[in-house]
């Protein structure tokens, strides 16, 4: 049996002539009929038909023989064929039916007809042809037949078999070549990889190796210097346990030397705590001493409260005010020489200033001055306030009580009357270092009100607010911003009522506080040259205080009134020489000052007895029940501390005097019993 070669491509060439048809139900794929495959069905076949073509050869000779021995034996003539012609036919004809398709011939004849040209040749040549000898070639024949159909079956399945093996092995072939060529593609995209991370990595050792190199070196500087450091340090060790060792030998003395001083320091707190004894028993005599000291000081009060009550009830207050910023812008640095030569008793102030002799001469020389009380400029509001606390609380016992205060633009009127500009409308006066005499007065009157409650005492209170200016009378808190009415000034019975002006019942402080806010607003400001916000009209507030007592049937009616004086400054000083209207105000404060100068003078000569020009000026006239034997006064002397106003000093001071020395009589409360 030959091998079935491997087909190698579809495309080679035919060689020879197809001997054996491909079957036509298997046609399929020219490959079946390429040459090699056919020369191995060929050769198979040819070796079926060399075993069939030797019997055929057999039977075609025994055919001829029994063809030339039966006409032989016929003795007819038969037409001579050459033999070898007949007998190629007969093989040629066999050989047809072997190459031909399973049950057909060569030319496509089934078997049965095979015979009949068999028969037909035998025949036609003149041959007989034996039937069993046919029908045994027959059926040879058709065994072969199907011996070849069986063969060639089993050849086209293992041609099937072995094409469908060979096309899933070109497949896996193709797949691994495209694998393959896959797999290169990686592997040098890998490679590529591999060639940048290995530049990477030579870099990155390139980087730590510099780094490395670097830490080393810095390393080993620090080690050098850290060698160093402990080469100074065993020096310095060395050193010091000499110094210890010294020390140690001076430490030892000095415990000596501590030992004695200790001795010494008990001995000595045994002193201390001996004189500490001494100094405790000096301490409680001192406190003793001060007790006494402040007792005999209120009694000296209480008595010059008298001597002053004997004397008439006008007291005068001064205070030197301390420099301000006002002075500096108005040129006004130097300052005056004042003293205070009396200071335990604080009554006294001396004024170095020009002075005229009997002969006329100018020289300069000390003025003294003594009222009921000085203030230094050093002195605070409430210093001021203490003073006068008890003068206001009088209002509560019935007495017409009054404050004016007196002096030049700018001497600190305002300031002390009302306070620092926040100060008036503060909530609490007490705790306001700033607030003047006003509010702190409203806010005493008010606690101690309260405090005699539990005596039985009830009060109200009402306030009105005025101005005067131009010798004209402006309500305050009346509706128009500026009053133009015209108001009434009665007295009846000891009681002032000025006509169309707002009278404001008063519940708390802080009603008053507001009132005097509000009054303030309005209060006409105009600047001169001396205080940019010089007040030049007289303000009035007045409170009156009633108060009723249902356990003692008694009840009382007074006002305190609180005059804040227009400047006193003479006419010369106002700065008012081109203005007339500037003029016109000072000729009006000027007057009603004098007027009041005036009416303290009558008082004082005629102890009431005698005509007191109250009608003078509207201020006076105002002031009529607070002016006189019933009423307690207390002139407010404010004094600037600046040499510049030495002379309105002076003036202030000279008047001051004529007031402190008139007596004008003994207070008397305004009190009735009401059952
Ligand atoms: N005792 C004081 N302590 C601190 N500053 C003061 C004192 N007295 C007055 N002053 C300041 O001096 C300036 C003038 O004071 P103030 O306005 O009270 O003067 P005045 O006499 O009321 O002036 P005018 O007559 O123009 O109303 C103000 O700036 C005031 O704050």
């Amino acid at each position: 049996m030959s091998s079935i070669p491997v087909p190698q491509t579809a495309k080679r060439p035919r060689t020879g002539p197809s001997s054996i048809s491909a079957p036509s139900a298997a046609a399929g794929p020219s490959r079946l009929r390429e040459p090699g495959t056919r020369a191995a069905s060929a050769s198979r076949v040819g070796g079926l038909a060399s075993s069939m073509g030797a019997s055929t050869r057999s039977a075609t000779a025994a055919a001829a023989a029994s063809t030339t021995a039966a006409s032989r034996r016929a003795g007819a003539t038969v037409p001579r064929a050459p033999m070898g012609n007949a007998t190629n036919r007969t093989v040629t004809s066999a050989r047809t039916v072997v190459s031909a398709k399973p049950g057909l011939t060569g030319a496509g004849k089934p078997v049965s007809s095979v015979r009949r040209t068999v028969s037909s040749a035998s025949s036609a040549n003149g041959i007989d042809v034996e039937p069993s000898r046919m029908d045994a070639m027959e059926s040879r024949l058709s065994s072969m037949q199907e011996l070849f159909d069986l063969e060639r079956q089993k050849t086209e399945e293992k041609w099937n078999k072995e094409r469908t093996e060979r096309l899933a092995q070109e497949e896996k072939v193709r797949q691994l070549e495209e694998d393959l060529l896959e797999q290169r593609k990686l592997a040098s995209s890998r490679q590529e990889e591999i060639k940048r991370r290995r530049t990477l990595a030579d870099d990155e050792l390139l980087q730590l190796n510099a780094k490395h190199a670097r830490e080393k070196r810095m390393l080993e500087e620090e080690l050098d210097r850290e060698r160093q450091t402990v080469s100074a340090l065993k020096s310095t060790l060395s050193q010091q346990s000499t110094s210890h060792l010294t020390m140690e030998s001076t430490n030892s003395a000095l415990r000596a030397q501590v030992t004695v001083l200790q001795t010494e320091v008990e001995q000595l707190k045994a002193k201390i705590a001996s004189m500490e004894g001494d100094v405790q028993a000096a301490k409680e005599y001192s406190l003793h001493l001060e007790t006494e000291l402040r007792e005999a000081e209120s009694l000296r009060r209480k008595l010059h409260n008298e001597v002053q009550e004997l004397r008439g009830n006008i007291r005068v207050f001064a205070r030197v005010r301390p420099t301000t910023q006002n002075d500096a812008n108005n040129g006004a640095e130097a300052l005056a020489t004042i003293r205070f030569p009396n200071e335990r008793e604080a009554t006294q102030i001396e004024i170095l200033a020009a002075g005229e002799s009997a002969t006329g001469t100018v020289t300069m020389k000390n003025h003294l001055f003594t009222f009921d009380r000085i203030f230094q400029p050093s002195a605070t509001q409430a210093d001021v306030f203490e003073e006068i606390a008890h003068l206001t609380q009088s209002v509560l016992d019935g007495y017409n009580t009054s404050i004016f205060a007196y002096g030049q633009t700018g001497s600190g009127k305002t300031h002390t009357l009302e306070g620092a500009p926040t100060s008036i409308t503060s909530a609490d006066p007490s705790s306001d270092d700033g607030a003047g005499l006003i509010p702190r007065a409203v806010q005493m009157l008010w606690s101690t009100a309260e405090s005699l409650k539990d005596k039985g005492w009830k009060y109200d209170f009402e306030g009105q607010m005025l101005e005067i200016y131009l010798d004209n009378i402006n309500d305050l808190l009346g509706k128009a911003e500026v009053d133009k009415g015209k108001h009434e000034i009665k007295h009846d019975k000891g009681r002032t009522t000025v006509s169309d002006t707002v009278v404001v019942p008063l519940e708390t402080p802080a009603e008053v506080f507001k009132l005097l806010e509000k009054a303030k607003r309005r209060r006409q400001v105009a600047a001169t040259l001396m205080n940019e916000r010089s007040s030049r009209s007289h303000s009035v507030f007045m409170l009156r205080v009633r108060g009723t007592n249902a356990t003692t049937m008694e009840a009382c009616d007074a006002v305190l009134s609180l005059v804040d004086l227009a400047g006193s400054e003479r006419l010369a000083n106002s700065g008012s020489g081109a203005d007339p209207v500037r003029l016109k105000e000072a000729q009006s404060i000027n007057k009603s000052l004098s007027s009041l100068s005036d009416v303290i003078s009558a008082l004082g000569q005629n102890k009431g007895a005698n005509h007191v020009p109250y009608r003078n000026s509207t201020l006076t006239w105002l002031l009529k029940n607070s002016l006189g034997g019933n009423s307690k006064t207390l002139m407010l002397l404010a004094l600037s501390p600046m040499a510049a106003h030495l002379n309105e000093s002076l003036c202030s001071l000279r008047f001051a005097t004529k007031v402190n020395s008139t007596t004008i009589g003994t207070a008397k409360a305004v009190k009735t019993i009401t059952a």
